[in-house]
């Protein structure tokens, strides 16, 4: 059996008076790469703000690795090897690709004034070592060619690749992926899921992932929790919790 990493035990959240997450209880496994799906509306992004620490649950706990994790922002989720990759905000569009990844990394020390000051040799040496780890994530997700573009004028699936490398620079053992396949063209989906496939084969990592594109969900995932209405409504595989009609009612007959 393998080890649990992300335990999600009665996570309840209301937004604005309305149980928007209601008692959920799932696990992913580590090495996994497990589907979070359901209809608009069922919580799915707001289960992700719980996870990632944007959000503090009203009732529940989460755990990592065992620990009891809830109520923890992003950034010290980070340090326990959890990160939702993020939309590349507006601002970072100038910047070139590699920069972009370099400042995801966890601890930047050229950050800190007086090292930069007194140890400014010692920073230049850890710089460097930070610009090597920021090419290793750009190659893992092919983008190496474009190390030197500013951000801005990437692809929409290319960002979703920097949004990617970014992730894998701040730490992540688990990464949480909401709705990466969208609006990306048909040739780069199938590359995200080839890279998704060999981040999680070579380097076992963990993904959660939200996706309305059941394609890829179908070809990227073990096991898919469904979520309808702030609850938990199947889980298992995707062939399996498509048999199901209580998810075929409520979500893949709206696709249908
Ligand atoms: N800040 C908020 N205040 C009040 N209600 C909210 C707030 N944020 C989300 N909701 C409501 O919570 C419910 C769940 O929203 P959520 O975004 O988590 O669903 P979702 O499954 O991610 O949907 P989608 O697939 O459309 O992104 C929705 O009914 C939404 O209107």
């Amino acid at each position: 059996m393998k080890p649990v990493r992300i335990e999600v035990d009665g996570l309840t959240k209301k937004l604005g008076g309305v149980a928007v997450v209601n008692n959920v209880s799932f696990q992913v496994d580590a090495g996994q790469i497990m589907g979070l799906i359901g209809p608009n509306g069922a919580g799915k992004t707001t289960m992700f703000n719980l996870i990632s620490g944007v959000l503090r649950p009203d009732a529940g706990k989460l755990r990592v690795n065992g620990r009891d994790v809830t109520g923890l922002p992003p950034y010290k989720l980070a340090r326990h090897g959890i990160v939702r990759s993020f939309q590349l905000s507006r601002e970072l569009d100038r910047m070139s690709v590699l920069d972009n990844v370099l400042l995801a990394a966890a601890d930047h020390p050229g950050e800190h004034m007086a090292n930069a000051l007194f140890r400014p040799f010692a920073v230049r040496r850890a710089e460097a070592k930070l610009t090597e780890k920021a090419r290793e994530m750009l190659a893992l997700v092919a983008l190496t060619p474009h190390e030197a573009k500013p951000a801005g004028t990437l692809s929409g699936g290319q960002k979703k690749l920097l949004e990617l490398a970014r992730a894998l620079m701040a730490g992540a053992d688990t990464i949480l992926l909401d709705e990466i396949a969208a609006g990306v063209a048909p040739h780069l989906v199938e590359e995200i899921i080839e890279i998704v496939q060999k981040l999680n084969r070579d380097l076992g990592k963990t993904f959660l992932i939200i996706e309305h594109n059941v394609g890829f969900i179908r070809a990227l995932t073990s096991r898919v929790v469904v979520m309808a209405a702030g609850e938990l409504l199947a889980e298992g595989s995707f062939d399996h919790v498509s048999r199901n009609p209580a998810v075929i009612d409520s979500y893949l007959g709206q696709a249908a």
